[in-house]
């Protein structure tokens, strides 16, 4: 049985482009943003890829991208389920503010720490573990029993709601897990055994 699960960050926001910390705030997509999903969907489309249910937060960026993406590969109107759970990872009092001008004031070290390490918490926000504290959940009770029965799963999120649940469907440790990464738009495959982990993952790039 094919247990597939495609995992693809938003493309680039209008708050990416300016540098801007974001979390729940909601801007859109950027034109490049637009380029980026649309290519996520046709490179889908390229491996004969699609889905039976797709899942995305509440925000706009990854809606739309997860719009444009079924747009390519002709599955506009897919059932789609929306939950808050899979938003960003919440910025608290650093959303809005310029990251060069945070870096500014409160120094690279510091800046670097509130955005890439596991369980320190940005001031009013999440850290990557309360970020794994929601997503994880709701990936077991709603994403994951599906996969496990033959559907095959789309999920649009966000660059630090996925790093949360990559953590742990590939293993990373507190350790590891800052310098992992997503690229905007970029889809990646996972398929997944009958015990649940993870049997193989391709991350799907031109
Ligand atoms: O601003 C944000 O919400 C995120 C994602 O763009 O930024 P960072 O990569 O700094 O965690």
């Amino acid at each position: 049985m094919e247990r597939l699960l495609v995992l693809v960050r938003h493309g680039q926001s209008e708050w990416n482009k300016q540098n801007l910390f974001t979390g729940w705030r909601d801007p859109g997509l950027t034109e490049l943003g637009v380029e980026e999903a649309v290519r996520g969907g046709r490179l889908l489309k390229e491996r004969g890829l699609s889905f039976d249910i797709a899942f995305t937060s509440v925000l706009t960026r990854a809606q739309k991208t997860l719009d444009l993406i079924l747009g390519e590969i002709d599955q506009e109107g897919l059932e789609t389920l929306s939950d808050q759970a899979l938003n960003e990872r919440d910025y608290g009092d650093l959303a809005g503010l310029n990251k060069d001008d945070a870096r500014a004031k409160w120094g690279e070290e510091q800046v670097h720490i509130w955005r890439r390490s596991y369980d320190v918490q940005p001031p009013g926000g999440e850290s990557l573990r309360d970020t794994v504290a929601r997503v994880l959940p709701y990936y077991i009770r709603e994403i994951q029993p599906r996969v496990m029965r033959g559907e095959r799963v789309i999920v649009s999120a966000h660059g630090n709601s996925l790093r949360a649940l990559i953590m742990v469907l590939d293993g990373y440790t507190p350790e590891t897990i800052p310098s992992l990464e997503l690229g905007t738009g970029i889809p990646m495959v996972y398929r997944l055994n009958a015990d649940t982990t993870v049997a193989s993952r391709e991350i799907l790039e031109d």
